[in-house]
């Protein structure tokens, strides 16, 4: 394991995250049963997590992810399924997208406009990280956990080359 990992966010500051987070969800969506969607890879600890906290009861949970762009201008309509989303799985179902990090806000804004043409009955998003300083398209958050400053971050999730997912903390990983 590389040395050079600064701790960001603790274990047990993110579980508090994660509960308040359900807590809100719960809030919102009394007499109705989302279906909730993880991007992956990245979300899959964190939607583990949130899914466990939350009391509402889950229609379906779903997980997806997105072909990885080069260029980040391509267009939105270049987006493919990696791993898909059956056709019209969302339609007039209440959805939450999870994502670990809104950063650029590409891949998010991506995944958005994938899934509302499903025609959902309601679109939501949660996400764990937002990392403002670098955002090129403006995405709504409806679920925040906590605001960063820019500085790359690993673990609990999210990877470097595919390393450090596994780390139940968040990491800055440092130069
Ligand atoms: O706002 P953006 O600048 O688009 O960055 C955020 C995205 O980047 C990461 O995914 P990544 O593409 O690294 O794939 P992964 O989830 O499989 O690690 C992260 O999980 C977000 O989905
Ligand atoms: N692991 C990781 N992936 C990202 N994707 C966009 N921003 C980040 C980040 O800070 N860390």
């Amino acid at each position: 394991m590389n040395q050079n990992l600064k701790l960001l966010i603790s274990e047990s500051e993110i579980a508090d995250i994660v509960k308040q987070l359900a807590q809100q969800i719960d809030k919102d969506y009394v007499n109705r049963s989302p279906v909730v969607v993880g991007m992956l890879k990245g979300s899959f600890i964190f939607l583990a997590d949130l899914i466990r906290q939350i009391q509402t009861p889950i229609k379906n949970i779903e997980l997806f992810r997105l072909s990885s762009y080069s260029n980040a201008t391509v267009s939105s309509g270049e987006v493919k399924m990696l791993m898909g989303l059956s056709d019209g799985i969302l339609s007039k179902q209440d959805v939450i997208l999870v994502e670990d990090i809104v950063d650029t806000g590409l891949s998010t804004s991506m995944a958005l406009q994938l899934l509302k043409a499903q025609n959902p009955a309601s679109l939501k998003l949660c996400a764990l990280l937002d990392k403002p300083a670098r955002r090129r398209v403006s995405v709504k958050i409806d679920y925040l956990g906590m605001t960063i400053g820019d500085r790359f971050i690993v673990g609990y999730g999210t990877d470097v080359k595919e390393q450090y997912r596994q780390l139940p903390a968040i990491y800055v990983l440092e130069e």
